[in-house]
């Protein structure tokens, strides 16, 4: 009797990793910087103030595994009592920084090739991309075309995009072409349409995904992205966790836009809400249902794009709040057999420089009724995660990591 539920709560980091500084990134801390800010007064707003409360998540070792990433605890995540989980800290070995990478590398499959990614001009796109997806798509044109931030891009060029018909394309620095649409001016399906087309083209660029970023709204004031953003990802180059476990006969269930990251190859059950917590809502719902030999797999993508990218401290600290709070629920319904490991892709510090994701060691929280608590301290790759989900699950070992759970 055994299931595995993992959440990666997306972009959580816990301190810069070793090799940060090739990023660009040596000192960013994600959760570092937020209680910080926290326990200044800094990170005060309508729905929260003061230091940073997350108690839940300090007690599964959250605290410790900071400490033990950066050399301090984080202020006010202190823990006087006994740590209930069994907690580390992980490095990533893939190349990027980027969510793909992140997630396979969790799945056991580290990224060891560069992705694709467009250069820091305007225009960013070669001119050949440009060129083919505007006659493929039948479009009067592209707008953007440039790295940008998604909510500002649409704020700039929402009107003219409304008024012209051509949609706006952009990209960052993570190995992506995104294209932001209005969803009833231009259409959603049409917007999904050029998509596909996007992705045939962009191929030969090695670029991971292209993702439609539908909005509504009529003015800068109120476009507001909705949540039928759609990933289309290349699938994995090697055989993940997912699809191993699927072939030995077990169930893999996704939770928001996990199936999109696997490029849905070895899911069988694929659930999407919008919201950290309605994502929450539907993961209770799956793990109330999920048969033995089944892995739940969530990601809470609010904390990255809500609040990491747009570098909104207070909201960070609110997403971690809320998503704390809701801990004693998922304790209490749990299986005998079931092994819960929070984690996260990579760091997003929203007090960092920019608006992209940083390097950063990610938490490692393990809990279940038979997980014993204790330190596993540093792994050297997100990897691990997936092999002590196989481990616990009973499966044949994957080709890369080291489980956690014996030794
Ligand atoms: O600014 P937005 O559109 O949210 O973009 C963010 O989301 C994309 C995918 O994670 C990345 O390109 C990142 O920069
Ligand atoms: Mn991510
Ligand atoms: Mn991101």
């Amino acid at each position: 009797m055994a299931r595995a539920i993992i959440i990666v709560a997306d972009s959580f980091g816990i301190g810069s990793a070793p090799d940060a500084a090739k990023f660009g990134d040596q000192g960013s801390d994600t959760l570092g910087h937020i209680a910080e800010h926290c326990a200044q007064g800094l990170a005060d707003n309508d729905q929260r103030s003061g230091p940073l409360h997350i108690p839940n998540m300090v007690a599964l070792g959250l605290g410790e595994a900071a400490k033990d990433a950066t050399g301090r605890v984080p202020p006010g995540l202190d823990h006087g009592g006994a740590i209930l989980g069994a907690f580390g800290h992980a490095k990533e070995l893939s190349r990027g920084k980027d969510t793909p990478s992140g997630h396979w590398e969790i799945a056991g499959v580290p990224v060891d090739f560069d992705w694709g990614y467009f250069p820091q001009t305007v225009p960013t796109f070669p001119a050949e991309l440009t060129d083919a997806f505007i006659k493929q798509a039948k479009l009067p044109g592209i707008l953007g075309n440039c790295h940008a931030s998604g909510t500002n891009i649409i704020a700039d060029l929402g009107q003219e995009h409304i008024k012209t018909g051509m949609p706006i394309c952009y990209t960052s620095a993570d190995s992506v072409f995104q294209i932001a649409a209005h969803e009833e001016h231009f259409g959603l399906d049409r917007l999904y349409d050029i998509c596909e087309i996007a992705f045939k083209l962009v191929e030969p660029y090695n670029i991971g995904r292209v993702i439609a970023r539908p909005f509504v709204g009529e003015s800068p004031a109120d476009f507001k992205r909705t949540a039928n953003r759609r990933d289309l990802a290349i699938p994995p180059h090697k055989s993940t966790l997912l699809d191993l476990f699927s072939n030995a006969g077990g169930k893999v269930i996704s939770v928001g836009k996990i199936a999109d990251i696997y490029a849905h190859r070895g899911i069988a059950k694929k659930v999407k809400a919008s919201g950290n917590m309605a994502l929450f809502d539907a993961m209770m719902t799956e793990i109330a249902e999920a048969p033995d030999n089944s892995i739940v797999f969530t990601n809470l993508v609010d904390f990255d794009m809500e609040f990491g990218h747009r570098r909104d401290v207070p909201g960070y600290a609110n997403a971690l709040e809320e998503f704390d709070v809701r801990i004693p629920e998922l304790r209490n319904a749990l299986k005998p057999g079931d092994l819960v490991i929070v984690t996260a892709d990579h760091g997003c510090d929203p007090t960092w420089r920019g608006n992209d994701h940083t390097r950063e060691f990610v938490p490692v929280l393990a809990f279940g009724p038979a997980i014993a608590p204790g330190p596993f301290g540093m792994r050297e790759t997100f990897a691990d995660i997936g092999q002590t989900v196989a481990d616990h699950l009973g499966i044949a070992p994957l080709a890369t990591g080291t489980s956690f759970l014996n030794g």
